[in-house]
């Protein structure tokens, strides 16, 4: 029986998709794997028991990744599936940004009498520009940027793309009206709306400061429904104070941000929608069932995308350090047993290395402990059909 610790609340949909041969609890103990959606794991202690963390949505900044792949642990991720959520939030905040419809609502609500006499008098303290016409500059062209910088284009503004990192699948995505911005610099100095889709990492933290705001046109509006760090928070202020910033979206509420007139926040609700947290459920139990019964990698953040059909009666999977001639130590041990191997499979990201062995002799509990007993060799298990 698998065990899976739920840190977050996890559509259903997903959770029925375990069966009969696992436990869904609401502890760590004894757990295999753990699924997250925003909890933060960082000061968790990760017990040796467990083999995967599934992260139901994008973003793994709230896991720690790098050691969790010391420990062996394999972090799953769901790209994409909250993609469609993200991109129509994100649309909403680009006309919340420009027309002061929250801000027009809010003053309706506290009018008591004459109320349509009122607000003829007085909404033209609430115009706000269209976005027909203008340029929309999207930051991280994934999952998420190349559908917005799509669904902006057929509104009708003028979008630029800046990723250089760009993968061919989400190339192939997108519009060939969105023209292809060369530098950073391009979208801060060109655009009248910004909007950030990057991962949250060392070198994308408060990539927006005061330098990246000093650069951009005066009355930008800036949306982030990436991660709040991403910005730097008093540099946007100072960027308010002095006409540069006319509005600021995020999807992160913090502390010093709220109630500001010009800061619109919303509270992380970019992925909350039924699709969306069925989508991240459904591939993070499919992939973490995989993993656990079948040793398959399908869409990890710390460990290689590694598949392999499995028509023997036992398999070897091993994580190791990506260092030369671990396949001949391993292999020699399984040789040394006289066991044949059927099937192989080896795939490295980084300095990590999964390794999968099919064999239709069970390697004997000594050959495991001589595979362990090798350096950097980190974990093994033996599957069996
Ligand atoms: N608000 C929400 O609820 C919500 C939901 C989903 C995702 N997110 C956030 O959005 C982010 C993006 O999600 P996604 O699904 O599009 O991810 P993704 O991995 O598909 O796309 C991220 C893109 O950013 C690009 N990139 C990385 N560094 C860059 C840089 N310095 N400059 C320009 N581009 C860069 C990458 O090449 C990649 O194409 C996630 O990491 C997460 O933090 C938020
Ligand atoms: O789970 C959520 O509600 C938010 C998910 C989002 O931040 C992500 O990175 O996918």
């Amino acid at each position: 029986m698998n065990k899976i610790y739920t840190l977050n609340k996890i559509s259903s949909k997903g959770i029925k998709l375990f069966g009969e041969n696992y436990l869904v609890q609401d502890s760590l103990e004894e757990a295999d794997a753990i699924l997250v959606r925003s909890a933060k794991m960082h000061d968790m202690e990760l017990p040796v028991h467990v083999k995967a963390i599934a992260r139901a949505g994008a973003g793994v900044n709230n896991i720690p990744v790098e050691s969790c792949a010391e420990k062996g642990i394999v972090v799953f991720n769901t790209p994409g599936a909250n993609a469609n959520a993200v991109k129509e939030i994100v649309i909403a905040g680009l006309l919340l940004s420009s027309r002061k419809i929250v801000e027009g609502i809010n003053w309706a609500g506290t009018l008591t009498e004459n109320v349509a006499k009122e607000v003829e008098a007085g909404k033209s303290a609430f115009i706000g520009p269209e976005i027909l016409g203008k340029k929309l500059g999207v930051i991280g062209l994934g999952a998420i940027g190349v559908m917005v910088a799509n669904a902006a284009q057929a509104l009708g503004m003028d979008v630029i793309g800046y990723d250089p990192y760009i993968s061919v699948d989400a190339a192939w995505g997108i519009s060939r009206h969105i023209h292809h911005a060369l530098s950073l610099e391009e979208i801060l100095t060109e655009a009248d709306y910004i909007t950030i889709h990057v991962p949250l990492t060392p070198t994308t933290k408060n990539m927006f400061n005061d330098e990246a705001f000093a650069k951009m046109k005066k009355g930008v509006r800036i949306l982030n429904f990436s991660r709040d760090t991403l910005v730097d928070n008093e540099a946007i202020l100072r960027a308010i104070q002095e006409g540069i910033v006319e509005k600021y979206v995020t999807d992160f509420p913090v502390d010093g941000l709220i109630g500001h007139p010009n800061i619109l926040i919303i509270p992380h609700l970019g992925a909350s929608t039924p699709e969306s947290e069925e989508n991240c459920a459904v591939m993070a139990v499919k992939q973490v069932k995989d993993y656990l019964e079948n040793g398959n990698i399908v869409n990890s953040v710390n460990f290689p995308q590694c598949e392999m059909s499995w028509n023997a009666a036992f398999r070897l999977t091993i994580i190791h350090k990506n260092i030369p001639a671990m396949i001949g130590k391993i292999t020699n041990i399984i040789a040394e047993e006289g066991i044949n191997i059927s099937d192989m499979l080896n795939k490295s990201k980084g300095e990590w290395a999964y390794t999968m062995i099919d064999t239709d002799t069970k390697v004997t509990d000594q050959n495991v402990q001589n595979i362990l007993d090798i350096d950097d060799i980190i974990n093994v298990r033996v599957l069996s059909k």
